[in-house]
């Protein structure tokens, strides 16, 4: 039934009414233009074909998913518990282990694409989108593939699903072309192999760089991470049960607060004391500071005790490379390395082309580092509400628009996931997967009941001609 309804809704052979206004033409489609193949816009897909309602989604790569087919390395698994991972409507396998790994994932993601006849548009680098107000039309830009090729793709509707991790953080470093190892970023990172006997500097402690130095280790390398600011390490597992599992179960009944404070303590009796191997805690605990600032906490699978045996050795933060394969700390050290992997995160590219009254903006995003972050208002309060059903960024408000730089607001908006003039924003909460989903369903719902308004409409608007 489902699947007659994703055929039904003929996604992705947009009935083009093309004109040659654009360089590439313009192609008015039918439903939403959805920007991203990843989960968010596979999960938005999916549900605008169970409503049955057409779409178009632009792909920058040549396949779906392109986060986890691509950018990861090999020994990846989710880290959640599957339960919290599943899109809508398609759980996983029965046979998929507790923790599926990413091929497992990948499987799971293109069949769920074949089951709801989810066929984007691939090689679509989507560089612009504005709003047309004359034309109630969202107008975006796509580069086709390596052709210098643009084309224009136009709709009533837009749903950003391009993912809080399109684009690699790299910082600038000091000297860092005079380096003579390898540098490179976590996400082109495959596996420690071919680092097997060489020294080899991790820089960032978030979840890709402690896995990083334990696959590292395994594979005879000698890691050192180093470690600017505090992080939250908890075992991925506490008394036999998932530890995300266990902060959702008790956030229905007990304030976040204290939830940290449960997972803190708990931490400390598995792991025993982290600042005393140089892995500082914030100050917020890890629930509340995913919340307040996107910065996610390390769910351990197993460096925790390579720092703790001293096979992974802690770091301060880089100041320089001094050349040759030398690279000065802040506390003045200098150490030589063969390599250098930064593990310094990920942002999203929405600012560099989604245009809402000609000011850039993030949509709902999860800030990381917001210098706002620390301000305190009454509405921050979490408490009581389950991180499942709470928005990130709370003392903002639901759904306004920030410039780049986070602090002009540009518009009011009615909810996390909806923003003004039918746009749409999806995988942007700062809550992972499960996040992304409910975002999903609350999209398409909403856009679902826009097109069958509008088909209602033009049907009326024909009986009445006859
Ligand atoms: C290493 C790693 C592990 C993770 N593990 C977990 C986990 O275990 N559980 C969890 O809940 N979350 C996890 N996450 C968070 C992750 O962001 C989500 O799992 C998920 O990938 C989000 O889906 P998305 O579709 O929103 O974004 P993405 O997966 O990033 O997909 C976005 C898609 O949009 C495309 N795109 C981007 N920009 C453009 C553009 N301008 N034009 C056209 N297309 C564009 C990209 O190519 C990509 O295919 C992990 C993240 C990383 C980096
Ligand atoms: N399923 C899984 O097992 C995995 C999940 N993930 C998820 O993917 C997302 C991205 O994770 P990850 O790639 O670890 O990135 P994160 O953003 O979580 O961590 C980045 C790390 O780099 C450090 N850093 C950033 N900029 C600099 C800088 N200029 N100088 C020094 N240090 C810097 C940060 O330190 P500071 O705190 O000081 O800014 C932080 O330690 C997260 O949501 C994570 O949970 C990642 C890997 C595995
Ligand atoms: O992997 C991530 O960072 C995710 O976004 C998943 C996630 C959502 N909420 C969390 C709280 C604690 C640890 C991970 C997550």
């Amino acid at each position: 039934m489902q699947d007659q309804a994703a055929a039904d809704a003929g996604n992705n052979s947009p009935s083009r009414q093309e004109d040659s206004s654009a360089a590439g033409g313009c192609c008015l489609v039918r439903g939403p233009i959805i920007v991203g193949a990843g989960p968010s816009g596979l999960a938005v897909a999916a549900t605008l074909s169970q409503h049955a309602v057409p779409f178009t989604v632009l792909e920058r790569s040549d396949g779906i998913a392109d986060l986890w087919t691509n950018r990861t390395y090999d020994r990846l698994r989710l880290h959640l518990p599957k339960v919290f991972c599943e899109l809508p409507h398609v759980g996983f396998p029965d046979d998929f282990p507790a923790y599926p790994t990413k091929h497992d994932f990948l499987r799971y993601l293109r069949n769920y694409a074949e089951r709801f006849a989810v066929s984007p548009l691939f090689g679509r680098t989507v560089t612009a989108a504005r709003y047309d107000a004359a034309a109630a039309l969202w107008r975006v830009t796509a580069a086709d593939g390596d052709r210098a090729a643009t084309t224009e793709y136009a709709s009533p509707w837009l749903v950003v699903a391009s993912g809080e991790n399109a684009e690699v953080v790299v910082p600038k470093v000091k000297g860092r072309e005079r380096f003579a190892g390898e540098v490179l970023h976590s996400s082109a990172y495959r596996s420690g192999e071919r680092f097997k006997g060489m020294r080899v500097l991790v820089v960032g402690c978030g979840n890709s760089g402690m896995e990083m130095c334990l696959d590292l280790c395994e594979h005879g390398a000698m890691p050192f991470m180093s470690v600017r600011s505090g992080v939250h390490v908890l075992p991925r597992e506490m008394f036999g049960t998932s530890t995300f599992g266990v902060a959702m179960k008790l956030l229905k009944w007990l304030p976040i607060k204290l939830v940290d404070r449960f997972l803190l303590l708990v931490a400390k009796m598995v792991l025993g004391d982290t600042e005393k191997h140089g892995l500082r805690r914030p100050k917020l605990g890890p629930l509340e500071i995913k919340n307040v600032t996107g910065k996610s906490p390390v769910l351990d699978v197993g460096a925790w005790s390579l720092i703790k045996s001293g096979n992974i050795k802690i770091a301060p933060e880089v100041e320089s490379f001094t050349g040759g394969n030398g690279v000065r700390f802040v506390d003045g050290n200098e150490m030589d390395f063969d390599a250098v992997i930064f593990a310094t995160g990920y942002k999203s590219n929405v600012p560099s082309w989604l245009k809402v009254r000609g000011q850039v903006v993030v949509l709902n995003q999860t800030p990381k580092r917001h210098p706002d972050c620390s301000r305190k208002k009454k509405n921050d309060t979490l408490i009581h509400v389950p991180i499942a059903d709470t928005r990130v960024w709370q003392h903002t408000q639901d759904g306004e628009l920030f410039t780049e730089d986070g602090k002009a607001k540009a518009q009011q908006a009615t909810s996390s996931w909806r923003g003004p003039n039918g746009l749409y924003c999806v995988g942007f909460s700062g809550r992972g997967l499960l996040g992304a989903g409910a975002d999903a369903l609350n999209a398409a719902a909403d856009i679902a009941g826009r097109w069958q308004a509008m088909a209602a409409a033009a049907a009326g608007a024909k009986i009445s001609s006859v």
